[in-house]
């Protein structure tokens, strides 16, 4: 069944999605807040996400009164979304959060964060699955979080595509950390692959950073089996494993002494700066990530702390 879809943000997630809605026939509006005219001229997001043509059936627009539909996606990145909502009077019933991080601001997660300024149902949807791969169909199984079952049900039907299929849960809180979370972990895992560290040392860090992101989760109201699922330990093997991942080349940059350009969107840093500075679980790794992104550390000085933790049980 065809659905009414606004995407609200033309970064590279967001014109992903838009182009498989398109494609699959649903009746598609992206706002930018910039370039809207320039894609609609080049049927391409050239800034965001080359190479992938935007079907003709998607409406791209640069005004927000051009939204009507009763469910939006919103594809900005974490940091930039309380300032968009803040400023903006979104009329949808109904709010699906892409953004995988934690508001500095705020130290809220997107979901909360949206539930501040809308009084829409608000959903998230997360899980392994970069931009590029969805843009070309390739197939992809995403969490679809939702505390309303109902309505999470209704979006599992109308979200999930052939080969986009979403799994549902109620658990929001387990979702959104496990999607935030393992950015930090990517970040680390850069840092291990651009330091020469190996292969080994990367599997024993994400397999500690699983049990780290289960600890700060399941202390934060969420639930175990969550971050096992595909928004924890499958985002977690995809972008601590591919050079796609831009929190994994962040990691590498930083243990090589390089840098990123400054508009690639890293949102892990926020999210290893939010945790670190939080008491309660034990977040070893999310403190040695804001330690090294913050030049208080090197990559040898954090592994040498790391590997002399006191030995405990696994
Ligand atoms: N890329 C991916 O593979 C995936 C990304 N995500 C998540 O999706 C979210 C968005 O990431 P992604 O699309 O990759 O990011 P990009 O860096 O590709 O793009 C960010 C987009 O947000 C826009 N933007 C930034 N600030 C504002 C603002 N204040 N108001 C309106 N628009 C704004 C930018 O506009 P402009 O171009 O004008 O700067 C840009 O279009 C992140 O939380 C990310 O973790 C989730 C799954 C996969
Ligand atoms: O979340 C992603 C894939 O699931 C994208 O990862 P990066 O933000 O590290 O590029």
């Amino acid at each position: 069944m065809s659905a009414r879809l606004d995407i609200l943000g033309a970064g590279a997630f967001g014109t992903a999605l838009a182009i498989a809605y398109a494609q699959a026939g649903h009746d598609v509006t992206l706002w930018a807040r910039d370039g809207a005219q320039e894609m609609r001229r080049t049927r391409e997001n050239a800034r965001r996400l080359p190479g992938h043509r935007l079907p003709e059936a998607l409406r791209v627009t640069g005004d927000l009164s051009d939204l009507t539909g009763n469910c939006a996606l919103l594809a900005l990145p974490t940091q930039t979304l309380g300032g968009f909502l803040a400023e903006t009077d979104l009329r949808a019933d109904i709010l699906v959060s892409c953004a995988k991080g934690i508001d500095r601001a705020t130290g809220l997660g997107p979901t909360a964060l949206i539930a501040r300024h809308s009084k829409a149902t608000v959903a998230q949807l997360t899980g392994p699955s970069f931009a590029v791969d969805i843009a070309a169909g390739l197939p992809t199984a995403l969490t679809l979080a939702c505390v309303d079952d109902a309505v999470g049900r209704a979006l599992q039907q109308s979200l999930s595509l052939p080969a986009l299929r979403l799994y549902r849960t109620t658990d929001v809180i387990g979702a959104e950390l496990g999607g935030a979370l393992k950015n930090v972990v990517a970040i680390a895992a850069g840092a291990v692959i651009g330091a020469g560290l190996g292969d080994s040392a990367r599997a024993a860090l994400m397999a500690r950073g699983l049990a780290e992101m289960t600890r700060i989760a399941v202390a934060a109201g969420g639930q175990e089996a969550t971050l096992s699922g595909l928004s924890g330990l499958g985002d977690l093997i995809l972008t601590c494993g591919s050079e796609k991942s831009r929190n994994f080349r962040y990691g590498m940059a930083l243990a090589r002494g390089e840098s990123l350009p400054p508009d690639v969107t890293v949102e892990g840093l926020h999210t290893a700066r939010q945790i670190a500075a939080r008491a309660g679980a034990e977040n070893p790794i999310a403190q040695a990530v804001a330690a090294l992104a913050d030049g208080r550390a090197s990559v040898g000085e954090i592994a040498d702390r790391l590997l002399n933790r006191p030995l405990k049980p696994e």
